[in-house]
Formats: structure tokens, sequence, C-alpha cells
């Protein structure tokens, strides 16, 4: 291997190079971001925009002693690349190699596990005040993105440390982008004079506006920074994207997440773009149903992109509202319409919900407002790995009370589903995974679009009944391809995980054996509420459950990862004939 990249093995190296070959470093670092994100796909954007500013953090501050906390951890290729990574950057995001995002068990440069968004500055804040008590020693960074500013959190963070004067390094990438471009007043804020009283007012002192791509005055506003004895923001100016043309161009996100292409002559090749999803279904029936009754909103917490909004955004600018990375401002938004009367679909990514939990509660549930919660990449989500999966929201969500949780089998379900949530008078869940959809089988016939949902249904009945696989959501699918190598076995589509179909889980037990399948976890998720109701109804039955397992669940194919944990068609039979022969529960 030659260049400068290649002999640059930890950040020491990055210390030690000449300046006159910093800005080759710059050069082959998009040469590998771009050639990696072309064959595995991944964070492209955010990362090419970061390039001097994570070489120019290498130059000036000692990692791991001084500690670099990167928001989200998606804008980090470089940083991985700088830190004894390289040789495993073709493992990105694959099944037992390196990880999408930042996390201490991968590399001591990682300072701390991110993912989500929002908390960078209040993580960086505790690592400084947790040195200080120790007596240890080193700089502590926090690395925010203008996008990260839309979020509560990160005002918390700054609040707690412009009053606490320690000297915490804050340095904000502005590209005036999120995932989309970035909204709210934020953007305005960071392009004038404002930018500084803002700051200043909040006890930091504020360095910049500084070019993000100019080397020399990064590391410039990063060493002066480094010499402030009080909290301190080097706000940066960046190009998503930057160095490479298809991203700079993509006016949508600037290339903020591509799947595999190649760079062919000028021209961006990509691989066979994917069969429509969830949520491009999803957002075609919420389109169909705004077009049809002008109370309904859509809310979305800066994922118009993955929600598949855009269209929807197109046709009703009014109508669809990106409120920034503010999940909790989402959910506290939607209740407020639904309380002015109108009927709010809050979609959201099962994972980022987790931060709006007591909002839901709260705001939501408690006065039983009709709001609509649209819960996208429930299940495994694959190459985003632990952080991403979608895992709890059955769990959390059953047990409140009025809350109805709907989940689609196949995209003919989501239509009647949103009508049924839409006319109902309490909040409503209809959670989705990520992925394509799936054919409704022959045997099945589709849910009549103008009849309301109600509990749940057979996708196919034994007349001898040994045992039934109730599922919930596409896992009815898998179920049945199972079902039809056995005799006597039923399935059960419960469609509902709360509340339940009483009498149709009452039913399933007929044969004695009932196996629960979920894609969530199985602590506290439907196979939980049908022992609960076995348990108070005192029936007799075998019952196991099949789901995610007690634990995070890494980035991997999302499709090998549910054979291993058996929730396939195989996995399926595998299991009902254990448990028909006695075997485990
Ligand atoms: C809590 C949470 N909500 C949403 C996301 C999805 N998300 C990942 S990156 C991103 C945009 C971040 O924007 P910014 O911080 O400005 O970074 P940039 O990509 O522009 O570098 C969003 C919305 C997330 N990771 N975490
Ligand atoms: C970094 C982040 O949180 C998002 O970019 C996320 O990776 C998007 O996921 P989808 O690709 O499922 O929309
Ligand atoms: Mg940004």
């Amino acid at each position: 291997m030659s260049g400068v990249l290649a002999r640059v093995a930890s950040p020491a190296d990055v210390r030690a190079l000449p300046e006159a070959e910093l800005p080759r470093l710059c050069e082959e670092l998009r040469e590998d971001i771009i050639s990696i994100c072309g064959r595995v796909g991944g964070h492209l954007g955010a990362s090419l925009g970061a390039v001097e500013l994570i070489v120019a953090l290498h130059r000036v501050f000692h990692s791991p002693v001084d500690a670099l906390l990167f928001d989200v951890g998606h804008q980090t290729y470089a940083h991985k690349l700088l830190t004894g990574r390289r040789e495993r950057m073709h493992t990105l995001r694959q099944p037992g190699g390196l990880g999408p995002f930042l996390d201490p068990r991968e590399s001591p440069h990682d300072a701390l596990l991110a993912g989500h968004s929002c908390t960078a500055v209040s993580a960086a804040l505790g690592v400084l005040e947790g040195r200080r008590v120790l007596g240890k020693r080193g700089h502590v960074v926090a690395v925010l993105g203008d996008g990260g500013l839309t979020g509560g959190l990160t005002f918390e963070g700054l609040n707690n440390a412009g009053g606490s004067h320690l000297p915490l390094v804050v340095v904000l990438n502005d590209n005036q982008m999120s995932i989309s471009a970035n909204v709210g007043a934020i953007p305005s804020l960071l392009r004038t004079r404002g930018a500084r009283a803002f700051f200043e007012g909040l006890g930091f002192t504020y360095l910049g506006p500084v070019d993000g791509h100019d080397l020399g005055a990064l590391v410039h506003a990063l060493r002066e920074a480094k010499a402030s004895s009080r909290p301190v923001v080097v706000h940066a100016l960046t190009l998503k994207g930057k160095g490479f043309p298809p991203a700079e161009a993509d006016a949508q996100t600037r290339g903020h997440a591509m799947g595999p292409y190649e760079w062919r002559d000028g021209k961006l090749v990509r691989s066979r773009q994917g069969q429509r999803t969830f949520s491009e279904a999803f957002a075609a029936v919420l389109e169909d149903a705004m077009a049809r009754d002008s109370r309904v909103v859509a809310v979305t917490p800066a994922m118009l992109e993955g929600s598949a909004m855009n269209a929807l955004k197109a046709r009703f600018p009014d109508r669809v509202h990106d409120v920034g990375i503010a999940e909790q401002h989402a959910v506290t938004f939607s209740a407020g319409l639904a309380a002015a009367g109108a009927r709010p679909v809050c979609a959201i990514y099962s994972t980022f919900l987790q931060r709006a939990y007591d909002q839901v509660i709260h705001d939501v549930c408690l006065p039983g407002l009709p709001v609509v919660f649209a819960v996208d990449r429930a299940g495994l989500v694959g190459a985003d790995g632990a952080t991403h999966q979608g895992t709890y929201d059955v769990a959390s969500l059953r047990p409140l009370p009025g809350l109805r949780l709907w989940s689609p089998m196949v995209g003919e379900d989501l239509e009647p589903m949103l009508a049924t949530a839409l006319a109902a008078p309490h909040p409503s869940v209809i959670r989705f995974p990520r992925g394509t959809l799936p054919a409704l089988p022959p045997e099945v016939p589709a849910h009549p679009v103008d009849a309301p949902v109600e509990g749940a249904r057979w996708l196919r009945r034994a007349q001898a009944p040994r045992l039934t696989l109730v599922t919930l959501g596409p896992l009815g699918l898998a179920a049945l391809e199972a079902a039809r190598a056995e005799a006597g076995w039923s399935v059960l589509d419960a469609r509902c995980a709360s509340p339940l179909d009483e009498a149709a889980l009452l039913e399933a037990a007929a044969g004695g054996h009932v196996v629960v399948v979920e894609e969530g976890t199985t602590r506290g998720g439907l196979g939980s509420a049908v022992l609960e109701l076995y348990a108070a109804r005192g029936v007799p039955a075998r019952v196991r459950l099949m789901g995610l397992p007690d634990a995070f669940v890494p980035h991997g194919d999302a499709r090998a990862q549910r054979a291993e944990l058996g929730l396939d068609a195989a996995g399926l039979l595998r299991a009902g004939r254990e448990l028909l022969e006695g075997g485990r529960r």
C-alpha cells in the first residue's frame, strides 16, 4: 500500500505527518470512504463532509487520552480509518464486521457508544465531570451536527455545560442538513450573528464560523478551544457529501445514506433499487387519507426520507410537519393537534420512539387523545444494528390503557388499519417493519378496505387442531408456510397486540399447544400477553415464545438473523414440533 493513509495506523501518526501531506491524506480518506460505501453502502454524505474536521481533531487532540464524542456516529468513517481500523473497513456494517456507528468495544478511540442523535453534549459533559471527580486528565470534545441542535436533549446538555464553567469543547459541524434539509429556526440562526449571541448567552466562548474544509483554519480554532479554561463552541461550516459529485448534487439528502453503488466514468451506477417498502405503502395510504379528510396531518421527527413522506410533503406542505430530531416534541405536538380536533399521524421509528415514552403515556394516553402512531422499523433493521433495532415497542406500549396496537401482515392491511385508527376516539399504533412488502398468500382474503379491523384473523384453521402458531405482523407468512407442512396446525394472526382478541386466543389453545411468534422482545411482548391471558383463565396449554432474545442484537443481515433466531418457516416448524414432542418450552 502506498500513499499517506497507508502510513497512518493511529492518531499519533496523524499528528506526526508533515502539514504538506494533510491535503493528500484528506483526499485518500475520501477515496476510501467513497469506495467502501460503494461496496457495502452506508452513511456516505456526513462522513465525506467531516473529513477535514476529523483530521484536524486528531491533529490537535490526543485520543484516547482526550475523549472525542461524536453525535450519532454516522459521520465517523474518517475517524475509523485513522484509528487503526482501515484493514477492517471493508467489513463495515457487515455481519461480524465493524459497526455502523461508534462503540468503545470496537476501539478505545470511540469514547462512548452512539447511534441515536443529540447525546454528545450531555455525554461529553458527564465524561468531563467524571474525570474531574476522579482526578483524571484529558480534554473532552463533543462533535455535534446542526441537526442535533434541533433536539431538546442537546439543549439540556448545553444549558448544563454553559452553567458548569467546565472547559468542554463543542464542535458544531454545520452543514445545514439533517437527513433532509434542516428545519425550524436553527438553520437561519446559525447563518446570522445571532449564532455568536446565542452560544455566548449560554455561557460558551464562540469561535467561528470557520470554513470546515480549511484544515489550517480548523486546527487554529481547535487549538484555541483546547487552550480555553471554560466552555467553548467551534462553529465549522461544512458541505455534506463533499468531494463526491453525486452526493453534492443530491439536494434531498446530500448522499446521507447510500446503498451499494459503482462510480463508473463519472456516473453513479446503483445496485438494483428495492421493491416497494412498508414505509412507502403506508405513506401512500396516508396520502389518500389526507386527500379525503383535511383534518389528517402527518408529523415526522426528521425522518421524512426514511418514512417515505417526501411526496406527501410536496402535496400537502402545510399538513406534513418535519419537526426536527425531536421525538418528544413530535409526540406532544401530535397530542396538541389531536386536542384541537385534528387527526395527527405521527410516523416514528420504533427505536426513536423510545425517547418519547413519557410523552406517549402522559400527553397522549392519559388524556386518551386520538393520535395515530405509525411505528416504522419495528423489528430487525439489519446493518444499523443494536442501536436501531425495533425491539421494545410492543412490550413498552402494550400495557398503556386505551391504546390499540395493530400490526399489518401485508401491505393490503395498511389501508383498513389506518382507516380504523383514524376513526377511533383513542390512541392507536400501527407497527410495521423495515423492508419490502410481502405478497398476500392466495388462501388469505384481503381485508375489505372499508370494514373496520377488529381482533385477530385465522390464516389457517385445522379441523382437528394440535397446535396453533399465534403471530404478529409479517411473521404470519412464515407461520403459514410452516403450518402447511403439518396436519393439525393452525395459524392465528393476532393483528392487535393490545387489547387482545381473547376469544380467538382462547380458541387457539384448543389443541393444547401454542407457539407465539413476534419480531420484538419476548420479555413483555405479545407472548407474555398471551401467557397472562391463559394464566388468568386457567388455560392448560403448553406455550412457547419465539421472538427477539434478551440481548441486544448486533448489526447483520436481518433475514439471516431471523433464520438464526428461528423466526422463519423452518424455525417455526422446528419449534412447533419440539413443543408437540414435549421438548423445550
Ligand atoms: C434520536 C434520533 N432520531 C433520529 C435519528 C436519525 N438521524 C440520524 S443522523 C440524522 C441527521 C443528523 O443531522 P446532523 O446532526 O446535522 O448531522 P449530519 O448528518 O448533517 O452530519 C438523523 C435525523 C437518530 N439517529 N437519532
Ligand atoms: C444514522 C441514522 O440514524 C439514520 O440515518 C438511519 O441509519 C436511517 O435508517 P434507515 O436506512 O432505516 O432509514
Ligand atoms: Mg447537519
